[in-house]
């Protein structure tokens, strides 16, 4: 099963790898020609009842492999307002070979007559809301036609995700649906077909530009990032922190010992450091810092710099066993996640060594090692994100790999900047997605540096935006 955003997202990673979405139309179109020739007789009437939109565009394909019959083509609209270039250039196409098309400005212009078949492929994954008019009163002369009704994609009207099925929409006899099935249609009482459309198995796979698109904030999204680190250390945290705001946070706190607070504090004034008195972080600062978090924080990223003292993995434990929200757990905080029960959304970060000290498989090759890290996944209970050369995703069902970066990542501080872009992700967010699309973003960023060396982890910082922003 696929959802319409990740089906949208896995189109757009096979355009990235050369399948472009016109090829996919064409494939989309085919498939419904068969199922057509399938239900009528060469002579038949075949009416093709085509919507504004790429559903439309596959329905204007599928005429081109429907001369056999005695064919007529409605356009729900002026060409001019056809959505799509792909479907444009299909509607041209069918004009200019003189195909018998027409466009219906009203409703009450649609003559759907009496046809043996009728293609409905007026809304598909597009639709927003009820079916509003020319497809409203078209849709109820398609079901009070005795026709066989064959829909693309999605009976017009039916939420491809939900299955809400509003009172006016198509009632099909088949369904052909593309690529994958649909959550919306598992309940339909009518035969849905998928049809292996050509996209390749790697535009899932592997993490693409789709990903981004799926897995990084709305521009309007407001989030506030907590990043409790440092101790030891003041690089991780600073560039975590950073790397959130970097990634569309729009307030990045920093709690960490007050013995570096200007340290911290001294790095860049976009980061409001919150100190606590203990030397390190230990329990005792734990409740005023989930108070903290609870109340004014979307997401925490736990881990940067911490050091690995005894009280600060305490302090680690009981934070995890009490916060509630989504973290990103990064670096030391990572050995005592498969020692807590928690209620928090975890998605966790480790690089090949802390991954085993996770008690997670022991593996040179990440990528060879997917289906160990799914499984570890699994039992875990939480998002892994395996960083290495590929990095591999996966919540224990779904697993993508993102091979994107540089050598030069093996700096220290780019699983710094990964936990920020993460947590900046997260939010109100599907956690495999986030984690998804910042394993890419991060990588995209290493390679839009790329000159062969010397990348530091704090070059990625001013980098993100470009790819966040500047490449989805
Ligand atoms: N990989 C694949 O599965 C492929 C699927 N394809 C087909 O593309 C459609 C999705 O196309 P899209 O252009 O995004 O949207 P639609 O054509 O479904 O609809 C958009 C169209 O409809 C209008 N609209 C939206 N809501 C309503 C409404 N409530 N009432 C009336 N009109 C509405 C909107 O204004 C647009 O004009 C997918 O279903 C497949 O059929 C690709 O062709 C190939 C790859
Ligand atoms: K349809």
């Amino acid at each position: 099963m696929i959802t319409a955003a990740r089906m949208g997202a896995v189109d757009r990673n096979a355009e990235a790898l050369g399948v472009s979405q016109k090829q996919l139309m064409e494939s989309s179109g085919n498939a419904v020609a068969r199922a057509v020739r399938e239900e009528a007789s060469e002579g038949d009437t075949v009416t093709v009842v085509a919507g504004r939109g790429n559903n439309g565009g596959d329905a204007l394909v599928a005429a081109r492999f429907l001369d056999a019959f005695d064919l007529s083509v409605h356009l729900l609209g002026k060409p001019e307002t056809i959505t799509t270039e792909i479907a444009r250039e299909n509607w041209a196409a069918l004009e200019a070979a003189n195909y018998p098309c027409e466009t219906v400005a009203d409703s009450a212009d649609l003559e759907v007559g009496d046809p043996e078949v009728i293609v409905d492929a007026m809304l598909g994954t597009g639709i927003s809301g009820d079916l509003r008019e020319p497809e409203a009163t078209a849709a109820r002369e398609i079901n009070a036609s005795d026709a066989t009704v064959i829909s693309v994609d999605v009976p017009s009207g039916v939420d491809a995700d939900s299955g809400e099925v509003p009172e006016n929409a198509v009632s099909a006899d088949r369904v052909i649906t593309f690529h994958d099935g649909k959550p919306g249609l598992a309940d339909l009482d009518c035969e849905v077909r998928v049809a292996d459309i050509g996209i390749p198995g790697a535009a899932e796979r592997y993490v693409g530009p789709g990903d981004l698109e799926l897995g990084s904030p709305a521009p309007d999204a407001e989030t506030r990032v907590f990043v409790i680190g440092g101790g030891p250390y003041t690089g991780a945290p600073a560039l975590s922190a950073q790397a959130a705001l970097r990634s569309g946070a729009d307030l990045s706190f920093l709690a960490c010992p007050e013995s570096i607070e200007d340290v911290l504090a001294g790095y860049t004034e976009d980061l409001i450091v919150q100190a606590y008195e203990s030397e390190r972080l230990s329990t005792e600062e734990v409740d005023g810092l989930i108070e903290t978090a609870t109340k004014h924080d979307d997401v925490v990223v736990l881990g940067p710099g911490l050091g690995t003292a005894e009280e600060t993995l305490e302090a680690a434990r009981t934070f995890l066993e009490e916060f509630e929200g989504p973290m990103v757990v990064d670096a030391d905080a990572l050995s005592v996640v498969p020692e807590v029960e928690t209620e928090a959304t975890l998605i966790c970060t480790p690089n090949r060594k802390e991954l085993a000290g996770m008690g997670g498989p022991e593996l040179d090759d990440l990528e060879a090692g997917a289906d160990d890290i799914e499984r570890f996944a699994a039992e875990l209970g939480h998002v892994v994100m395996a960083k290495g050369e590929a990095d591999v995703v996966s919540d224990g069902e779904r697993t993508r790999i993102s091979t994107r970066g540089t050598p030069g990542m093996t700096v220290g501080g780019t699983g710094d900047t990964l936990a920020g872009i993460t947590a900046a992700f997260m939010k109100d967010n599907d956690p495999l997605n986030a984690a998804a699309a910042a394993a890419y973003a991060n990588g995209r960023a290493a390679e839009r540096l790329d000159r062969g060396g010397g990348l530091l982890a704090s070059d990625l910082l001013d980098e993100v935006p470009e790819v966040v922003w500047g490449e989805r």
